[in-house]
């Protein structure tokens, strides 16, 4: 099965979106760009090209349709939102497909992909009802003091390519159901899913002007626009540390609200009381889910040193069983990796890693298929000299460091600059408590190597961002508080 003729491959062929949804029509803006399937580099879609200028008017139209979406009862938004998902659901293969063709991850992931984006949908669905406010007891006997939750406004979001539905629901169903409007700029890479979504947001009645998509090839004028005009309250970012950066940079101008879901460096900690096929596991998914392309993948694998050789051997032959190629074919479990820049950081942190004395256990190059397929790697005998300890591989490269002493890979795990997921395997009660609370990160797996969903908050701290995504935080970031003094 190919992504070439991809409508074909469609039960609802008219998912396959290419113009731009702005104020609830579909919008030809004079320019193109192209989107490619990764796998076989070849031409699946020829998307609109949305301007600074024509993000200025859909940010407009979306900042008229605010107060009717906001005046709507949080039971009408709900019912909305929740026909939104129930659409997701029923379509959900034909937005498997269509992530597929377009990120490159195997079908089996992408349908994941999708009803993991689409638990966002129903549970903001049902969190759009309890926005709760509060009574105070007065300061003073003729004051009663009330404090309301309200919308925030016009939400701007830029999100990356490698999970190109979920990362926009997680965004857009919080947004949507506290009564704000959204303008989505999904990554230049992965246009297609941002489309069909709008397209069920059509089918499911939310109104024109509440969820926009704008594929956009200029990026940075997009970002600049979101953080320049007043009509935006809030920006809401997936995406890398650097870019997060310029864009926090350009928002202070407007002093905004910024939601920021950043690089990831994550410790994989493997003690000597593991169960360490549970480990195996567990460091399996958590580095060679979506080909190592996640924010919370196991960046850095640390193994105790009497545990160490065992651990190395039988990951090792988890590694053999991978089975790389398009993800549109049955039996794949990984992919393309996006870009030949992606593979070229794989190559350039494996190379700085064997040249500081690493050695390599298995892969360590391109894959026979070509393009960007690159062989599943582990190196052994990593240090923290090494560039992998400190910056984000995003890759299938799992490197494996030793240690003897828990306090000292707890200092190891903490040295960096991030913190958004981590994760360590352990039986011994009081340890698990102490690494626990010791790990400087914003989220921690114990004895298992996924943590995300709907219902707990997703985020980092330090400089993997800010604010939380999902849970009952995650409808807080599209909220402000009002406080009301009234004096009887
Ligand atoms: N914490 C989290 O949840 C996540 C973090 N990430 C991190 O992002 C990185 C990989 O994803 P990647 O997409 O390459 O990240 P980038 O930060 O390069 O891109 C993310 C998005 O930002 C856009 N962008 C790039 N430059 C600018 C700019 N100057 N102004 C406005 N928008 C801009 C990109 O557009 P374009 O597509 O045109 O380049 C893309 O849509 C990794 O570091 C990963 O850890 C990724 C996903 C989730
Ligand atoms: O963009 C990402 O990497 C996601 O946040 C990872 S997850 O939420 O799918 O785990």
């Amino acid at each position: 099965m190919s992504a070439t003729n991809l409508k074909s491959l469609l039960k609802d062929p008219s998912l396959l979106e290419t113009r731009a949804y702005i104020n609830g029509e579909w919008v030809e803006t004079g320019a193109t760009f192209d989107v490619k399937n990764p796998a076989r580099g070849d031409v699946i879609a020829t998307v609109q090209d949305v301007s600074r200028a024509q993000t200025e008017a859909c940010i407009a139209d979306a900042e008229a349709a605010m107060k009717p979406w906001a005046a709507l009862t949080a039971k009408e938004r709900a019912n909305t939102l929740r026909r939104w998902f129930e659409l997701m659901i029923e379509n959900a293969d034909d937005l498997a497909a269509i992530l597929t063709a377009e990120m490159g991850k195997p079908l089996a992931e992408a349908k994941g992909e999708i009803m993991y984006g689409a638990s966002f949908v129903e549970w903001f669905a049902e969190e759009a009802k309890r926005v709760y406010g509060e009574t105070i007891p007065g300061h003073q006997p003729d004051k009663r003091i009330m404090v309301l939750k309200q919308p925030i406004g016009v939400v701007g979001s830029i999100t990356p390519w490698n999970f190109p539905n979920a990362m926009i629901t997680r965004k857009a169903a919080p947004a949507l159901a506290a009564g704000c409007t959204f303008v989505a700029r999904p990554a230049t890479e992965t246009p297609l899913s941002a489309l069909a979504m709008a397209a069920l947001a059509e089918r499911a009645g939310i109104p024109a002007g509440v969820f926009n998509v704008i594929p956009a090839t200029d990026a940075a004028g997009i970002g600049q626009e979101f953080c320049e005009n007043f009509a935006v309250r809030k920006l809401t970012f997936t995406g890398s540390t650097n870019v997060g950066r310029i864009l926090m940079r350009q928002a202070a101008d407007q002093v905004m609200k910024c939601s920021m879901e950043l690089g990831g460096n994550a410790p994989f900690i493997v003690f000597d009381d593991a169960d360490l096929d549970a480990a195996v596991e567990g460091a399996m998914i958590c580095k060679f889910r979506n080909n190592g392309q996640t924010c919370v993948c196991a960046n850095r694998i640390y193994v105790q040193a009497s545990v160490y050789d065992t651990f190395a051997e039988k990951l090792a032959a988890a590694v053999a069983k991978l089975n790389v190629g398009d993800g549109m074919e049955d039996g794949i479990t990984t992919g393309p990796l996006i870009t030949p820049a992606a593979v070229a950081k794989v190559e350039e942190h494996l190379a700085d890693a064997t040249s500081k004395g690493a050695t390599l256990l298995s892969g360590g190059k391109a894959h026979a298929l070509g393009g960007t397929f690159y062989e599943p790697t582990i190196v052994t005998d990593v240090t923290q000299e090494m560039q992998v300890a400190t910056d984000e591989t995003f890759g299938p490269l799992a490197p494996l460091f030793k240690f003897d002493d828990v306090d000292d890979v707890i200092a190891m795990a903490n040295d960096t600059i991030y913190g958004l997921a981590s994760y360590f395997y352990a039986k011994d009660l009081s340890r698990v408590y102490k690494v626990a609370e010791a790990l400087e990160y914003g989220m921690v797996g114990v004895n298992t190597g996924v943590i995300s969903t709907e219902v707990a908050p997703f985020g980092g701290v330090k400089q993997s961002g800010l604010g939380r995504e999902g849970s009952h935080h995650g409808i807080e970031e599209y909220l402000e508080m009002k406080y009301i003094c009234m004096s009887v």
